[in-house]
């Protein structure tokens, strides 16, 4: 009976709207909190900012390189991803979490499934439950749309597929920056990767967050420290303060939103295709008192059954491959076992 209550809890999120105070399932250890750190919320002079990186400059490839060495993250602008749509992204998504509980609970996510409403899929993972909730779409989102407003739902799926073209096509776009930064080409070198009639034949999930207003943020936890899964994301996170990264040698450093701009992360497979020379960058969102935080994150990787291994050409006697090759069902299989231990489990 307690399992079942616990597996339920790491399910569905709490009823927001209805909690004045911290519940003790929400209340972390002095340990793990946001504010054992000076970087909480606030933009600390003397932590190093998260590059800010304009795509379209001749000098981007090597601020690439650098930050996906460095950092594992940086922010991309001047990308040409509409600013009208970046707001209707978030219209759209601030509407569908204001939904009463009862309406969301009618496209609640299967213990199984990616896709549907629900608390963070890492949840099971930590021994406290975070101060979020979430919405994942892959491909069109009409079935849960027509659930959650039977009548209005057509400029929900517009607007969300629309983002998801925009999506794709930038990181079609960054990734070849990123291998041709290392001196590789996509049709040679990465083969998944090779346009089929114009097109990256991929799998993707675009995740909606939402970061209720927190009674006692200093105790709670937004969406818990992890690496994503992906090759890369790509993070809409809006104007409130929320993101951190994590960064050798500076601890947690906050990411400044910017308008218009997207936070860019490398996930665990590129750090397995490059050999290990950029980063699965380790990150984390707090919450605040003030204001409710909605992000978007898409997950871009290859079809299911397409093996990832260290490119050829950034393998050498002097530079042994890292990891061995793994399919990425079969990664995804192993994250979800042991999580964060993942990449430690495929090194050679
Ligand atoms: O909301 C954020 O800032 C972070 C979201 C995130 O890391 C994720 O969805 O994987
Ligand atoms: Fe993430």
């Amino acid at each position: 009976m307690k399992s079942q209550t616990q597996t339920f809890n790491h399910l569905l999120p709490l009823d927001f709207d209805n909690v004045s105070t911290l519940p003790d399932s929400h209340a972390w250890s002095t340990t793990a909190l946001p504010s054992d750190d000076p970087c909480h919320c606030t933009i600390d002079d003397r932590k190093p900012l998260l590059p800010v990186i304009d795509i379209g400059e001749p000098g981007a490839y090597d601020l690439v390189r650098h930050a996906c060495e460095k950092w594992g993250a940086f922010q991309v602008i001047n990308h040409g991803v509409p600013l009208s749509l970046f707001r209707e992204t978030e219209f759209q998504t601030r509407r569908l979490f204001s939904l009463p509980m009862e309406r969301k609970l009618l496209v609640a996510r299967q213990p199984s499934e990616t896709i549907g409403y629900g608390s963070a899929r890492i949840s099971p993972f930590f021994p406290k439950l975070m101060w979020s909730e979430g919405f994942g779409i892959m491909g069109s989102p009409v079935e849960h749309a027509r659930q959650l407003w039977p009548q209005e739902h057509a400029k929900f799926c517009e607007v969300m597929e629309q983002w998801q073209a925009e999506m794709k096509t930038l990181c079609d776009k960054i990734l070849g920056i990123m291998l041709a930064s290392l001196g590789l080409t996509h049709e040679e070198d990465m083969q998944w990767f090779q346009p089929i009639n114009g097109c990256v034949r991929t799998q993707c999930l675009l995740q909606l967050n939402s970061y209720p207003v927190c009674p006692d943020p200093d105790r709670a936890m937004g969406l818990a420290p992890h690496t994503d899964t992906s090759v890369i994301t790509l993070l809409n996170q809006g104007n409130i303060n929320g993101l951190q990264v994590y960064k050798d040698g500076a601890g947690w450093v906050s990411v400044e939103p910017i308008e218009g701009a997207l936070v860019v992360n490398v996930g665990d497979l590129m750090q397995i295709v490059s050999n290990g020379r950029f980063k699965s960058v380790l990150h984390r969102a707090v919450v605040n008192n003030a204001r409710h935080r909605v992000s978007t994150a898409f997950f871009y990787g290859p079809p299911w059954d397409v093996e990832v291994s260290p490119l050829r050409k950034l393998v050498d006697s002097d530079h042994p491959p890292l990891y061995r090759p793994v399919i990425w069902k079969e990664y995804l299989e192993i994250k979800k076992k042991i999580f964060n231990e993942a990449l430690e489990s495929v090194r050679l």
